[in-house]
């Protein structure tokens, strides 16, 4: 399998290609726990986290947070006690690059970290 989260990420600008199905299909391999999702017709990658308490939830979302700022680039994130809900997509072009594969491989890297 090859490793996502090093890849760099590209500008996700109005022109960036959304992702095809074939390369949705093969960049899912590399994040099989993040399901894609239609909402209001723009695909999105979304995945639940379970940590122990509200502070770990916390401390979860600004990890995310600073990858996101790091790349420009921002996920939905919904914080509850001792869960973190994530929902990646590019706003710009209205559903999936091959970014918001790239941020949610980071998302399972960060969580991991935390273990
Ligand atoms: C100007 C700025 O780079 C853009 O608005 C960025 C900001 N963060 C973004 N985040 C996401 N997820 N999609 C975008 O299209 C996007 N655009």
């Amino acid at each position: 399998m090859s490793d996502l989260k090093e890849r760099s990420c590209e500008a996700c600008s109005p022109n960036a290609p959304k992702a095809t199905e074939e390369e949705k299909q093969r960049l899912q391999k590399d994040v099989p726990d993040w399901e894609i999702m239609d909402i209001d017709g723009e695909e999105q990658l979304h995945k639940v986290f379970k940590l122990k308490n509200f502070v770990k939830a916390l401390e979860f979302t600004n990890k995310i947070g600073d990858l996101a700022e790091a790349e420009d680039h921002h996920p939905v994130i919904v914080l509850e006690y001792g869960k973190v809900t994530v929902s990646w997509w590019s706003h710009e072009i209205g559903g999936l690059h091959k970014n918001d594969f790239i941020l949610a491989a980071r998302t399972d890297a960060a969580f991991k970290d935390m273990q």
